[in-house]
């Protein structure tokens, strides 16, 4: 395992040719205006996502996760520094980079088939029904595709959340802390149905979390934010091999090597 500093401020023109590389940000700054003063929320962030990779972010709470996934999808404009995704600069949402929130981004009054649709618009019921139906059997929910969400436990509709997003085809999953809604139990079963998701798919992932064992069970690396104002403070490399066992020496490392990160940002 190696941890890697943040990668060097370039100049005016960001480095967009690195082989490999989805999404480049340079130098990032973000300040959210109030009438009582201005919140200075990300200082200076680079970071580079790699093609098809699943990168976890965690962070000191309130530090800026969400706010960085949001600039990075492009529901947040930035206000200095640079984000491009294929070397184009972002500068609006685009239905190619989805976000998977926790359940409760599904709609109650559709059913399974209906919500996992959605965002498909308008297209010939047959050619509809064949992608609907593929996202169906990828997720495992066959059979349930006239169900309603009330019906569902938990892990169901956290499924039909990951269909709904895969299927307008997205190059770039963006996972807000997708399982904080889930028992114990359905979110470790869902941590494995992510991973084989992930494989099946080859979408570039990016998961921000509060949950370091989350981060180092499905991550190839794991940025560590400081705290707000915030900074990427380092990228750790994960090379154990999935699936993993928190019990593994490396896996235990990994952690501490985290917590520790985190713990010398929370005395500064
Ligand atoms: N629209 C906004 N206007 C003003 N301040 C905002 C806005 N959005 C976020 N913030 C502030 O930015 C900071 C970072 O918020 P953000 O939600 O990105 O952090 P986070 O690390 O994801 O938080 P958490 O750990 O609680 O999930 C917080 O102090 C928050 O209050």
């Amino acid at each position: 395992m190696s941890a890697t500093e943040p990668e060097a401020r370039q100049g005016a023109e960001p480095r967009t040719m690195q082989a490999g590389a989805k999404i480049v940000v340079r130098d990032v700054r973000k300040t959210f205006p109030t009438k009582k003063e201005d919140v200075n929320v990300l200082d200076g962030v680079d970071l580079t996502v790699r093609e098809g990779e699943f990168l976890a972010i965690v962070g000191p709470s309130g530090c800026g996760k969400s706010t960085l996934l949001n600039c990075m999808a492009g529901f947040e404009r930035i206000t200095s520094g640079s984000i491009r995704i294929d070397s184009e600069e972002i500068e609006r949402p685009s239905p190619k980079r989805v976000f998977v929130f926790q359940e409760t981004g599904i709609f109650p009054w559709y059913s399974v088939w209906d919500n996992i649709g959605f965002g498909l618009g308008k297209m010939p019921f047959d050619k509809k029904h064949e992608i609907v139906m593929r996202y169906i059997a990828l997720v495992g929910l066959e059979g349930f595709e006239k169900a309603f969400p009330a019906e569902l436990s938990g892990g169901m509709k956290q499924r039909v959340e990951f269909a709904r997003a895969l299927a307008v085809e997205p190059d770039v999953l963006f996972l807000d802390e997708p399982f904080g809604a889930l028992d114990a139990f359905t979110r470790l079963e869902m941590r494995r149905e992510i991973v084989r998701i992930w494989k099946e798919t080859g979408k570039t992932c990016i998961l921000v979390t509060h949950d370091v064992e989350e981060a180092v069970e499905l991550a190839d690396r794991v940025a560590v934010m400081t705290r707000r104002p915030a900074r990427i403070h380092s990228v750790l490399d994960n090379p154990l091999e999935r699936p993993r066992d928190s019990d593994q020496p490396v896996f235990r490392e990994l952690k501490d090597q985290i917590f520790e990160i985190l713990g010398v940002e929370r005395r500064v």
